[in-house]
């Protein structure tokens, strides 16, 4: 199910929270709605679940538009960072509680439930309870019973935001298998862009309650609008008052085409990856000089014998993506 959201604004007191918002999610497509803290994602996710009204625009789901509709009249479901789970009902009964409500046949309840612990990989757990799982365990019992009632959207906050870096990481990996399994068209909030870029399909990137860029993680890594989006998705450095990745810059033993004289001040060797600091000298700014840095493969650094004091000239790549700094 493709979700419009068109112009949507929302405000909290004084506090305008969503600006103008219009975002278009594909059907079948994962969606991270990535920003700094504070940006108006969780807002705009509760917006699409219909937990908040917006003051104005539209949320049109697969064409109609549920704007004035009730979150279960949606067909979305939800999981939040702090999944409350039933504690006195088993990881099977929790699954079916959507079903049972539902009141579906004891059979079909059974089939289904069955069929989404597998899926989850917690077969082997439907006769524990909540409090007898571990917090990734108790995530993916989340996204189970989320599931269970075939919504046609899965909104998804912070799915894995409270677990440690290596779950969250397995989690990451199991959501993108998971989705290429079932299709339903997925939102989920980060404010990781290491988990937007490696999980989804489109990233929206949301600051200020604005729409900032949206697009598949290659384009806005490799082609971001702004420099605040350059520096949200990875790595910077500034050469030439233009910002680039560290990955972007080239440095020569030679003068060339717009090239820049610097002095290497460190190396640093990061396993596979060198890091080359040094100082930058501007033309036309005598005396003026700024730190920046490349990333390279040892093999290159090695080339270049490159190690503190050595004189060096620098420059983006040819086809280095770059933003003005300011
Ligand atoms: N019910 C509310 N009443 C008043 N202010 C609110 C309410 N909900 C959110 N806000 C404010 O709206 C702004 C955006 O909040 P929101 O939770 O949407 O941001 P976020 O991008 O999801 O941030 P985080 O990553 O920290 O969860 C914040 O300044 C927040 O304090």
């Amino acid at each position: 199910m493709a979700i419009e959201i068109r112009d949507v604004n929302k405000s909290f007191g004084e506090a305008a929270v969503l600006r103008d918002v219009s975002v278009d999610v594909a059907s079948g497509s994962l969606t991270a709605l990535l920003g700094p803290s504070g940006g108006g994602k969780s807002t705009l996710l509760r917006v699409i679940a219909g937990l908040e009204r917006p003051d104005s625009g539209q949320v049109l789901i697969s064409g109609k538009d549920a704007t004035r509709l009730p979150p279960q009249r949606r067909g979305v479901g939800f999981v939040f960072q702090h999944y409350a789970a039933f504690k006195h009902m088993t990881v099977f009964e929790n699954v079916a509680f959507g079903l049972k409500i539902r009141k579906r046949p004891k059979p079909e309840i059974k089939k289904r439930v069955e069929e989404l612990l597998e899926l989850v990989h917690l077969d082997q757990f439907a006769a524990r309870y909540p409090a007898q799982l571990s917090g990734g365990q108790r995530q993916r019992m989340a996204l189970a019973r989320a599931l269970a009632v075939n919504p046609e959207v899965l909104l998804l906050d912070e799915p894995f935001g409270a677990l440690d870096a290596q779950v969250r990481k397995e989690l990451r990996t199991w959501l993108r298998r998971l989705h290429d399994e079932v299709h339903v068209t997925t939102v989920f909030v980060t404010h990781d862009q290491e988990e937007a870029i490696e999980v989804a399909d489109t990233i929206v990137v949301l600051a200020d309650g604005v729409v900032q860029q949206a697009g598949a993680p290659g384009d806005i890594y490799d082609n971001p609008a702004s420099p605040f989006v350059m520096r949200f998705l990875g790595p910077v450095t500034e050469i030439g008052g233009r910002l680039l990745r560290p990955h972007d810059v080239v440095i020569s033993t030679e003068p060339g085409p717009g090239t820049r004289p610097a002095v290497i001040t460190r190396v640093v060797r990061l396993g596979f990856e060198t890091r080359v600091e040094f100082q930058v000298r501007e033309p036309g700014e005598p005396g003026e000089e700024h730190p920046a840095w490349a990333q390279m493969t040892r093999e290159s650094a090695g080339r270049l014998s490159a190690e503190a004091g050595t004189e060096v000239h620098v420059r983006p790549s040819v086809q280095a993506a770059t933003v003005p700094a300011s």
